[in-house]
This record gives structure tokens, sequence and C-alpha cells, in this order.
């Protein structure tokens, strides 16, 4: 190989090397959006969007990187790394698919495209009742590492801001902010264009609605209404595994958006390579653009959001004052699970708490919220406990939570029950799902997210879910 000069042209060979060796995932995560700058003493600097993406990349790709470097240089240079943020914001104009990085916060709201609703009160009520949540913005959700990088093309993506990463795929496990990342992305992306065509909706949700499609013979409908999209975004694939017919519908609703341009988000448990029982081909097109890993929160970060959440509460009027920082450790501490669980006690520390908050200390938190909060272990709370508490609790037997049985009086405590399993145990969806009379996962997540929903709505079920929490904590 011939000995080069131009760094743009070193940085595109030794890049796509490097691909060939860690994998399109990290690829298009952390080198992808990456580009070399050459700074005023003439060193070369690998500038990356995220302080995240460049500790990744010093980590894992800084000492290859520079190994392909220095057989492609004339010059013998070495590469150093900074992100974004300690060199300054303008990029060369050689940056490798970064203009699209850079327009993140200072490209201008772009002009509607044709309209497809009236008025945007209508497109915005179309939104909400695809099923997403008001509380869940940019406003409300708090960076941190692990999901800063995320959070960075979160945005670019709601800003409609051109590029070529289709689709953007959110990836990390449960409970901590894909959902989140997506409303918020359908919430801005609906503000900055109000005439488009948003449209949001879980796997789950796209696969019942397909089926029943099929059984009302309106496939030819529903198709149109997903691929009239301007925007699509689709949480939690990993539940179209399996479902061979839905594969295909979605892969031809992917290719045909795509094809016209338009902006498809996902999100997954895992990264598309890991979704094993999903079909090859749909597989290649999930992985075809920018996988973007949404990790698990460390402590500072869940400190961050606690109190975010409490300030949110304040302001409602819920609350009064700060809580100290020791009750939000504490907090923080008791509640090693996902940002669910840490939110759960936030709630019922909120909700006993009120205008006393401020002045709690941690012996305070500690008899307020029983005996999971004391020192010590937790308890383990298992599905049958659960299952009989709640049917006490409603005046049910405990076979009517495993029965077939739909009506509102049994299904919603079934529900309750499924999301309080999901709260203190450590079961996965399938798990519960073979526990409640040997039900698919998917009827366990909806019954999941219907109760996470209820919880900001109707007060009655916020009191039952306290009370059974209470309950069960002893
Ligand atoms: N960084 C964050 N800032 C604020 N809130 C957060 C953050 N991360 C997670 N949360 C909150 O934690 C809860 C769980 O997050 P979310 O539902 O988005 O998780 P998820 O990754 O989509 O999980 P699942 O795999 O079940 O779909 C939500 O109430 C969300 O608002």
């Amino acid at each position: 190989m011939g000995q080069m000069t131009d760094p743009d042209r070193i940085w595109t060979e030794a890049a796509d090397r490097l691909k060939a060796e860690i994998g399109d995932g990290p690829y298009s995560s952390y080198i992808a959006p990456s580009a070399v700058r050459v700074d005023g003493q003439g060193n070369l600097i690998l500038v990356t969007p995220t302080a995240y993406a460049r500790d990744w990349v010093r980590q894992n790709a800084l000492r290859r990187m520079n190994e392909l470097w220095l057989g492609l240089d004339g010059l013998s240079r070495r590469l150093d790394v900074r992100c974004r943020a300690e060199v300054g914001s303008v990029l060369p104009s050689s940056a490798r698919e970064v203009p699209r990085l850079n327009s993140i916060s200072t490209a201008p709201a772009p002009a509607p495209v044709a309209p497809t609703f009236a008025a945007s009160a209508d497109s915005a009520r179309a939104v909400r009742a695809a099923g997403l949540q008001e509380r869940l913005t940019f406003d409300t959700f708090v960076e941190g590492h692990g999901n800063a990088f995320a959070l960075a093309i979160a945005k670019q993506v709601a800003s409609w801001a051109d590029g070529h990463f289709n689709p953007v795929f959110f990836c990390g496990p449960y409970g901590y902010g894909k959902t989140h990342l997506l409303n918020a992305i359908a919430w801005e992306a609906q503000r900055l264009r109000p005439n488009a065509k948003v449209v949001y909706l879980t796997a789950e949700r796209f696969l019942s609605t397909f089926v029943r499609a099929m059984q009302d013979r309106s496939t030819a409908a529903f198709k149109e209404s997903l691929r009239s999209a301007d925007m699509l975004l689709i949480d939690d694939v990993q539940f179209v595994g399996g479902k061979a017919s839905t594969q295909e519908e979605l892969l031809n609703t992917l290719t045909s958006l795509i094809e016209d341009g338009k902006r498809i988000v996902l999100s997954a448990d895992r990264a598309p390579v890991a979704l094993t029982d999903i079909e090859p081909r749909l597989r290649s097109h999930l992985a075809a653009g920018l996988t973007c890993p949404v990790e698990a929160a460390d402590r500072t970060l869940k400190v961050a959001v606690a109190q975010n959440r409490l300030r949110s509460l304040a302001k409602l009027g819920v609350v009064a004052g700060e809580a100290r920082p020791e009750v939000l450790e504490h907090l923080v501490e008791r509640t090693p699970g996902s940002m669910r669980e840490l939110e759960g006690a936030v709630n019922t520390l909120a909700a006993v708490a009120g205008a006393r908050l401020a002045t709690l200390t941690v012996e305070d938190v500690q008899s307020l919220l029983g005996t999971a909060m004391r020192g010590g272990p937790e308890r383990r709370i298992t599905v049958d406990e659960i299952q009989k508490t709640v049917s006490e609790h409603f005046n049910l037997k405990q076979a009517d939570l495993l029965s077939e049985r739909r009506t509102r009086a049994i299904a919603r405590p079934r529900q309750i029950a499924m999301y309080l399993c999901k709260q203190h145990t450590t079961r996965s969806y399938p798990d519960i799902g073979r526990r409640f009379g040997g039900r698919d996962h998917t009827t366990v997540l909806h019954g999941v997210r219907k109760i996470e929903e209820l919880l900001t709505q109707d007060e009655q079920i916020a009191r039952d879910v306290e009370a059974l929490t209470r309950k069960l904590r002893g």
C-alpha cells in the first residue's frame, strides 16, 4: 500500500479497515460520526461527537486505529482523540458523515412538508392518540454517562436534519430511557413540523393492528397509514421476533419508507445483530443505519433523575421543596434495578412525604417507606405473593388472574399484578406471562405499559398500586 499524506484520505482508508474489524454497530455509533482535524500545532486529532464516544474510542479502538494509521501515513503521525466540546464545535468540511451531527442544535427549523393534517392541533392530537406519553420529552430527559450519545442523536433526528443514518436504532437494557427518547423525538419532531405525519407505535401495537387488519381484510388501509408517515418510530422491535408475516410487513414498510427518504427510528433491548429470532433480511435493514446504545444508568445519573422527578412533582404541588442530597443517594442505593424501580420509589416517597420532603432525613425516609428501605437486603417478593395480594385487594380469586376472563373487573387487577411483578421481581416478560396462565409476553408488556400510563392519569389506580406496594413490602 502506497503512503499517503492527506489526513482525509488516510482517515477514509483507516476507518474502513477498522469497520471490518470492529463491526457495523460500534463503527456507526462511534467511528462514523467522528472526524480527523489538524490543530494549530499540526497535530492530528480524532474528534468524536460526545465525551462518551471519546472514552469508548480511547478504550476500544484508538490503539488499533493508530496502528492502521501509521501503516498508511507517509508522515508517520499519530492520532489523539478529543470530543467536540473540547475542540470547539466547527469541524472541517471533510468530516465523514459529520455535518449531520453539526446541525444538532444550530439547524433552523426546516420547512414543513406537504400537509397531512388540517391543523397543528389535529396533528398533535394524532400523535398523542398513538400512545405517546406527555411527560416523556427532551426537557424531562436527564443526560448522563451512557446516554449522552443517544441523546445527541435523538435530538438530531427530531430536528429533521438531513442525514443518511436511516434507520436510527436505539438499543439497551430494559428501563433506561429508550421509550423516553422515542417519545421525545416524536414530540419534538411534531413541534418543529406541525404538519408532518409522525407515527409512533410499539412493535406490539404494530403486530396487533396488523393481525386485526388481516382479519378485517383491511391491510391496504393499515399499510397506507404507515407508509404515508414522514417519520415512523417503532418501540421494542424485539417483540416481532418469531412472527413471520408481521416481520415481512415490517420489512416492506421500512424499505418503502427508506426509499421515499422518510425517517425511521427504532428501539429494542438488544443490538440488531443480536435479534436472532428476527429474519436475517429484516435484521440487516435494522442494522443498516446508526445503532445508538442507551446504557444502564450510573449512580450520578440516577441521583439526577430522582432529583429531576421530584422537582417536576414540586411544580405540580405534590411535594414542597427539595430532597436532601443524602436522601436522594439513599433512594438510589435502595433501588439497584432499572430507572423504573427508582421512579417507583421516588413516586411513593413523594406521595407519603408531600410538604415535608425538604426536611426529611434518611431515617425518616426509611420509616416512611417501610422495610424495603431499611438497611440490609431487600425481602424477595414472589409472583405468587403478588397474585395473592392483588386478588385479595380486589376481592377476586387468584385463579381469576390466571383465567381467560377479560372483563374489566378482572383484566385491570391482572394488569396491576403484572405491573407489580415487573417492578418487584426480576422475572422477564415471557416468564411473567407463563405465570399468568401461559399468556404471551406481548400481553404482559401491554399490561405493564397500560398501568404505567394510568398511574399518571387515574388517581384510583395510583392509590391501589401504592397500597399494594406497601402491603407487599410489609
Ligand atoms: N435519562 C433519563 N432521564 C429521565 N428519565 C429517565 C431517563 N432514563 C429513564 N428514565 C425514566 O425511566 C423510566 C423507564 O424508561 P423507559 O420506559 O424509557 O425505558 P426503556 O428503555 O424504554 O425500557 P423498555 O425496554 O421496557 O422499553 C421512564 O419513566 C423514563 O422516563
